[in-house]
């Protein structure tokens, strides 16, 4: 596939939002250890000459993001001015000019906000350039030649894994039925698994009635928090499970609340309940000890699943090397953007990992359709124990919501990678000066946020 005409191409503006949503209201998405998330994000509108526009967001809890604002905001200066054209040709080398500054790169390198903030502007630019060709982004990933795909990737600290013609070859060995496979897709969709039932802020009863609820819609897997007491934890995966019967799966989530030797003697506590992974048992970098953790629960028939807050590709190397990570739960705004997360899909596909993404937060189910699509038509070729993660939270809010029905994710049919929010969106969430917010802070419901949190222009 050619790259597109360079003319008009120039990007001109890079544009930033602190954009959050009150979910702490109704616990939802608490966990053990984000007790009051509001979902937010920090959202970048890049714009071209000719007016092209690419939208791309990274997920944040509420307080925080606008130090990822801010650092977007340094990045402008290696995107404004250049041609997204060129970008694309050259994308791994644009890849590293961001992520790598030489003065930058200190904050970092390859993680934390700094990584974030890459992640939002690489996102708006995959978005552009789907949008450009007229094309959802799975579709110009499917469309990209083996070398074009690969040659966006940067394959520093992981050739001892992957090397770039290994990476053509198996995506050349894969080509054979992929048109069988993307009628599939357009046909059936992707399996999902849910995540609303059971976050840790709610009640029994709600837990029990959203059980129920999404049984009816046709799901099958279900996403349980645990981490706070094991009494709590006892109590509330019986509930799901007895409510979802033996034949259905359950899974747990203890958002990195364990020191390793407690997660394995917690984890033994709730074995009997049959979850089928534990996610984020201990710290997200603590890659032996999701080895041990996952050596010792082997034997329940229990694998660990972690990745939402692995810092980068050289983390997701080392615990697919390890055995700490028999699920892996790529997140579409943590890492370097598309062309990061492709290294781990190739890495995991050879050392036979199956990928799960992590996704829930906002946009995040919007992005990681797209990139799960691709790995089923280009790389792994099977949907065999992978699931995409469902949460339902925010999706009124994009102009191309992806759309669940009967527990799979339908595709995406418009162009672009589907992270542009409704006209109205900016406007209400926008903190602190979206009216909805301005409406909470002086209605008591927030408190007013302080000096380093007016941030949106
Ligand atoms: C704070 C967030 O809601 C997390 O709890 C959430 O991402 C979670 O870990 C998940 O797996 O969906
Ligand atoms: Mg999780």
């Amino acid at each position: 596939m050619p790259y597109p005409n360079k003319k008009g191409l120039n990007i001109v503006q890079v544009d930033v939002k602190d954009v959050r949503f009150p979910t702490s209201l109704g616990g939802h998405g608490s966990d053990a250890l984000h007790t009051d998330p509001n979902y937010s994000c920090a959202y970048v509108t890049t714009t071209t000459q000719n007016g092209k526009q690419g939208f791309g967001l990274t997920f944040t809890c509420g307080r925080g993001t606008e130090i990822v604002v801010l650092a977007i905001r340094s990045l402008k200066r290696f995107i404004i001015g250049k041609n997204a054209a060129e970008i694309f040709s050259k994308f791994s080398e644009f890849w590293r000019t961001i992520t790598n500054d030489s003065q930058m790169r200190w904050i970092g390198p390859e993680k934390g906000v700094a990584h974030l903030a890459a992640a939002a502007v690489l996102n708006s630019l995959w978005d552009l350039w789907a949008r450009i060709e007229n094309k959802p982004l799975w579709k110009l990933l499917l469309d990209l030649e083996p070398e074009e795909l690969v040659s966006t990737i940067d394959f520093r600290y992981i050739s001892d894994v992957v090397t770039k013609e290994e990476a053509v070859q198996m995506l050349k060995a894969m080509q054979n039925g992929r048109e069988e496979r993307v009628n599939f897709l357009e046909t059936n969709g992707y399996p999902a698994y849910t995540t609303q039932v059971g976050w840790m802020g709610y009640s029994d009863e709600l837990v029990e009635e959203l059980c129920r609820k999404y049984l009816d819609l046709g799901f099958t897997h279900f996403k349980v928090k645990v981490g706070r007491s094991v009494e709590d934890d006892l109590r509330r995966a019986t509930v799901v499970r007895k409510c979802i019967g033996d034949e259905k799966v359950l899974m747990v989530d203890a958002n990195q609340a364990w020191d390793v030797e407690e997660a394995i003697s917690w984890m033994k506590k709730l074995a009997h309940l049959h979850p089928l992974w534990i996610e984020e048992p201990t710290s997200p970098d603590d890659v032996l000890g999701h080895a041990a953790i996952a050596k010792a629960l082997k034997p329940y028939g229990i694998g660990v699943a972690t990745g939402e807050m692995c810092a980068n590709r050289v983390m997701f190397k080392q615990f697919l090397q390890s055995g700490g990570m028999q699920y892996c739960q790529i997140d579409s705004a943590r890492i370097g953007g598309i062309n990061e997360i492709l290294s781990v899909y190739l890495m995991a596909q050879k050392l036979n990992v199956k990928v799960c993404p992590h996704a829930g937060g906002v946009g995040l189910c919007e992005m990681v359709q797209h990139l799960q699509f691709w790995d089923y038509v280009c790389l792994s070729g099977s949907m065999e124990g992978r699931l995409i993660e469902y949460v339902d939270q925010q999706h009124e809010h994009f102009t191309d919501p992806c759309v669940v029905e009967k527990a799979r994710y339908m595709a995406p049919k418009m162009a672009g990678y589907s992270t542009k929010f409704l006209p109205g969106t900016v406007e209400k969430f926008a903190y602190p000066n979206g009216s909805e917010w301005k409406r909470m802070i002086s209605e008591g419901v927030f408190p007013a946020p302080d000096d380093a949190e007016l941030v949106n222009e």
